[in-house]
C-alpha cells in the first residue's frame, strides 16, 4: 500500500483517511483530521494534503449541496494509535460529478489513488471514479460497516445513543442518554432512501431480516409531489405545522369512538390519507397536513414492520439509524411511542446522534488487510456464496420477481444463508 503513500506514517495507512458512503439520496464523508502530528511530519506534509485538511477544516460548506455537520464533530478519537478528530460531511449523490470536479481541482486526485466507499454508489460510480480522477475504491459492504460504524461510535461517545422518556406520552416526551455498552443482540433499522432490517446478534454476526421500499425517499418524493416543496428540510417545516388528523381516517371516524374489544382507541389512525377521497376534505387540507400525515404514514409503516421483526426474533431493542430521522424528532417520537405502547412496554426504541453516518464512519475505519481484501476480491452483486455464513440474508426482496411485495419479510421466504448479503 505504500505506493500510494504521501504522508506515509510507519503505524498506518497513507494519510488523508477518509470513508464514503454513497447512498441512493445523500454521500456520506467522514474525514480524519490527526492532531497529533509532529513538527518532523509537518515538514513532510505534502502540500496538497495540507490544503486538503485546510479545505475541510476550516469550512462547514462545500460547492451547491455539501454541508460539514460540525455538531457532530467527534475530538480526541485514537485511530490505528493516532489521535485525531471525526469530521462529518454530506452532500447529494446527484452532486457526484461536482465532487469529482472538486477532488480533481484540489489535487486530491493526485495524492490519493484508493478510497474506501461503500453504498450503492461505490459499484454505481467505480467507473466514473476510475475515468475522471485515477482513483480506485476499495469497496465494503455497506451492512457490515454500518454495524462497525455503530459499535465505534457509541464506544467513543457516552452520549452516542439515547431514547425517550414517557415515550407513550408523544407531546412530554424527552430524550434521555441510554447505555448501549451491551448492545446485542438489537434489531438494526436503517432508514435512507430505502428502508434495511437487520437483526444484530454480535460485531460480525447478524442476518438482514427484513426490509421496505416505504423509506425516506418516498417521504422526500411524495412530499414534493403533494405539496410543492423541494427540500428535505422544507418538507419537515411543513409537517411540524401540520395536522395528519385532516388527512387520515381515524378509527373515530369509522367506529365514532373506540374500537373498545381489540384496544384501538378512536384517535388511532385506521386509514392513511382514508379522508381523501372526498372532494370537499380535499379541498380543506392544507400543504403542511399532507406533508404531515406524508410523515406520519412512513413512520408508522416503518415501526409496524420494525415491531414484528423484533417480535419475530424475540429482540427487545430497536436501534433507529438513517439520515431519515435528520432533523425529524416528529419521527423519532411515534418510533418510540409505537415500539413502547405496541408492545406493552416490553420493546424499546433507540436512537443514536450520528444518524446517517455510521456506514462511512465504518468505512474509514476499515484496517490494512480487509482493505487489501476489497481491493483484491472485490465487492461484486453476483450470486457468490457467503463464505461467512453469520452475514445472511433470510429476506430482502425476491430477486426473481419483477413486481416484488412493499414489504420482504423472512417469514415468507425461504431461508438461503447461500445468498450472500449483495444480491
Ligand atoms: N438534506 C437532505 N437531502 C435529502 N434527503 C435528506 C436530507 N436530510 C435527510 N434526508 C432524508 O434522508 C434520506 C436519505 O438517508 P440516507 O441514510 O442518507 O440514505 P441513502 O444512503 O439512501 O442516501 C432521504 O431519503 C431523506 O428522507
Ligand atoms: C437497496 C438498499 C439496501 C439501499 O440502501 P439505501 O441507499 O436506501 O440506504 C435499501 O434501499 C433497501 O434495503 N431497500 C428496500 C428493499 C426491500 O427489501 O424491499
Amino acid at each position: 500500500m505504500c505506493d500510494d503513500i504521501i504522508f506515509c506514517t510507519k503505524l498506518g495507512r497513507a494519510m488523508p483517511w477518509f470513508g464514503m458512503d454513497i447512498g441512493g439520496t445523500l454521500t456520506k464523508l467522514v474525514y480524519f483530521e490527526p492532531k497529533d502530528i509532529t513538527p518532523d511530519e509537518q515538514d513532510r506534509e505534502a502540500g496538497i494534503l495540507r490544503n486538503i485538511r485546510r479545505y475541510l477544516t476550516k469550512n462547514s460548506a462545500y460547492g451547491k449541496t455539501g454541508h460539514r455537520d460540525t455538531h457532530l464533530q467527534m475530538d480526541n478519537v485514537v485511530i490505528r494509535k493516532r489521535r485525531g478528530s471525526l469530521h462529518f460531511i454530506r452532500f447529494q449523490t446527484t452532486d457526484m460529478g461536482n465532487f469529482l470536479s472538486l477532488a480533481k481541482q484540489k489535487g486530491m486526485a493526485e495524492l490519493v489513488t484508493t478510497v474506501c466507499a461503500t453504498g450503492g454508489g461505490a459499484f454505481k460510480f467505480e467507473k466514473d471514479f476510475r475515468d475522471q480522477v485515477n482513483m480506485k475504491l476499495a469497496k465494503f459492504d455497506e451492512l457490515d460497516t454500518l454495524i462497525k460504524g455503530i459499535l465505534f461510535a457509541d464506544m467513543h461517545n457516552s452520549t452516542e445513543c439515547y431514547y425517550y422518556e414517557n415515550a407513550r406520552e408523544i407531546l412530554k416526551s424527552e430524550k434521555r442518554a441510554f447505555n448501549f455498552s451491551q448492545p446485542f443482540p438489537f434489531i438494526l433499522v436503517n432508514v435512507g432512501s430505502g428502508v434495511s432490517i437487520l437483526a444484530v446478534y454480535g460485531p460480525d454476526n447478524y442476518k438482514r431480516i427484513s426490509g421496505t421500499s416505504l423509506g425516506g425517499g418516498t417521504f422526500l418524493g411524495l412530499c414534493c409531489l403533494l405539496t410543492g416543496c423541494t427540500t428535505f428540510e422544507e418538507a419537515i417545516q411543513l409537517a411540524t405545522k401540520g395536522d395528519n388528523r385532516k388527512v387520515d381516517k381515524l378509527v373515530r371516524d369509522i367506529y365514532g369512538g373506540d374500537y373498545n374489544r381489540f384496544g384501538l382507541t378512536g384517535d388511532l389512525v385506521a386509514s392513511s390519507f382514508g379522508q381523501m377521497h372526498m372532494t370537499e376534505k380535499r379541498q380543506s387540507v392544507s400543504r403542511e397536513d399532507l406533508a404531515n400525515a406524508t410523515l406520519v404514514t412512513i413512520t408508522n409503516n416503518i415501526g409496524s414492520i420494525a415491531r414484528m421483526c423484533a417480535l419475530n426474533e424475540k429482540i427487545d431493542k430497536v436501534v433507529f439509524v438513517g439520515n431519515f430521522l435528520r432533523v425529524n424528532p416528529i419521527s423519532m417520537k411515534l418510533l418510540a411511542y409505537a415500539m413502547e405502547f405496541w408492545s406493552n412496554g416490553t420493546m424499546k426504541g433507540l436512537f443514536l446522534e450520528h444518524e446517517g453516518y455510521f456506514g462511512a464512519l465504518g468505512c474509514l475505519l476499515q484496517f490494512n488487510g480487509e482493505l487489501a481484501a476489497a481491493l483484491n476480491e472485490g465487492l461484486d452483486h453476483s450470486n457468490t456464496p457467503s463464505t461467512n455464513p453469520t452475514h445472511t440474508t433470510d429476506a430482502g426482496g425476491d430477486p426473481s420477481t419483477s413486481s416484488p411485495s412493499l414489504t420482504s419479510d423472512a417469514s415468507d421466504k425461504p431461508n438461503d444463508n447461500t445468498n450472500s448479503s449483495s444480491r
